[in-house]
């Protein structure tokens, strides 16, 4: 088993090489846009990818703040059956409909479920701060915790996202994976649970201060909304009036010229401001694997499901080390690197009730 002290060491010459290599401000973005994840525009059937939604600076576009996160339910393309959804789907069978066939690879493996927060086991609302998850929710979570180990990946910060869950048994990874700690109530035998990690701690001070810039800066913005997520910060525009996107993206431009330490990413409807250090909620499940004790293991079966563009940089370390699967939450297609997909928060309480189901059969027929 890995000492975890070691792995924060290694996480700090990361920190201490991405300082030494610290770029300007026209390219700070490069590690979250040069993924070229398709988007739709408001106008368009077509993918657009990100890079061509940035302008010549590297900056964002109010297209690429446009094409972050899908309108509303109420409008009929995210739940029309197009055939170039269909398509999509044939790419990314749903997770439920391939069930029988997910668990069939992890026979006589232990299963590991990473489960992302927003827009995954809650659904997306306009206010932040009640991004509530619904009680049965909260008992599948539970259910799952008692038979695999579980942990929580969210760009919150680490007490806000268990202030949502509530369950002392999962381990949780807040700030995009920049703040990991180990379950309070211990329930698996395996690996280490007492595990602490915060690559970014030495921009604590920074992302304090660049917090109450920005909260001066975008006063007079109606709806503009900053949140502070500890190692990171979340500057919102759900409800922002389209007319004042590209000011807002201006005013948070202007902040952070004067920090080419910190880069930007985007999330739905959120700018995203965090450290250039090499570490995002893919590190965070390698690190957390490792802790567990299945750093190089076959005996391993990780599942992580998320819905967002952070959420990818999980879906390619599954890939790349060819085990386990990413699934996706989303009502419209999306280039992924996740294998199976899920359409909303209700479908993912589904799949999770039914990992309980198949782990409690297994147990019986035993
Ligand atoms: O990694 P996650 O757990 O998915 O967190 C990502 C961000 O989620 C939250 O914002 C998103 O959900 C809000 C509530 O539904 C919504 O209002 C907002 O538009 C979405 O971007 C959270 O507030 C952010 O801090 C997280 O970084």
């Amino acid at each position: 088993m890995t000492n975890p002290n070691a792995l924060i060491s290694d996480a700090q010459s990361a920190i201490a090489m991405a300082i030494t290599t610290a770029v300007n401000t026209s390219s700070i973005f490069p590690s979250t846009y040069n993924i070229n994840i398709p988007l739709f525009s408001r106008n368009s059937k077509f993918p657009m990818s990100i890079e061509n939604a940035k302008n010549s600076n590297g900056w964002v576009t109010v297209d690429a703040m446009r094409a972050s996160s899908p309108t509303r339910s109420s409008s009929s393309s995210e739940d029309e059956d197009t055939d170039e959804k269909k398509a999509w789907i044939g790419k990314h069978p749903s997770a439920l409909g391939e069930f029988e066939e997910i668990m069939s690879a992890a026979k006589m493996k232990q299963v590991v479920i990473f489960l992302d927060y927003d827009g995954t086991l809650s659904p997306i609302v306009e206010n932040p701060d009640q991004a509530y998850m619904a009680p049965e929710m909260r008992e599948a979570v539970k259910n799952v915790a008692k038979y695999f180990p579980t942990a929580i990946v969210s760009g919150r910060c680490r007490a806000k996202v268990y202030n949502f869950v509530r369950l002392s048994e999962l381990y949780y990874a807040g700030s995009h994976g920049m703040d990991i700690k180990g379950p309070s109530s211990r329930k698996h035998k395996k690996g280490n649970q007492n595990v602490l990690c915060q690559p970014a701690k030495e921009f604590l001070p920074m992302m304090t201060e660049v917090n109450e810039i920005l909260q001066e800066k975008i006063k007079g913005i109606t709806g503009a909304n900053v949140e502070n997520n500890k190692f990171c910060l979340s500057v919102h525009y759900r409800c922002v009036e389209e007319e004042s996107w590209s000011d807002l993206a201006d005013r948070v431009k202007s902040v952070l010229k004067d920090y080419p330490k910190l880069r930007l990413s985007q999330g739905r409807k959120v700018l995203e401001i965090r450290p250039t250090i090499k570490w995002d909620k893919g590190k965070a499940i390698e690190f957390l694997l490792e802790s567990l004790g299945y750093a190089n293991s076959k005996d391993v079966l990780p599942i992580y499901i998320g819905d967002d563009r952070t959420d990818e940089d999980a879906f390619r370390v599954l890939r790349n080390r060819g085990q386990g699967f990413g699934i996706l939450v989303s009502k419209i297609p999306k280039a992924t690197d996740a294998i199976y997909s899920l359409q909303k928060p209700l479908e993912v309480m589904y799949f999770l009730q039914r990992l309980v189901t198949w782990k409690r059969s297994i147990l019986r027929s035993h």
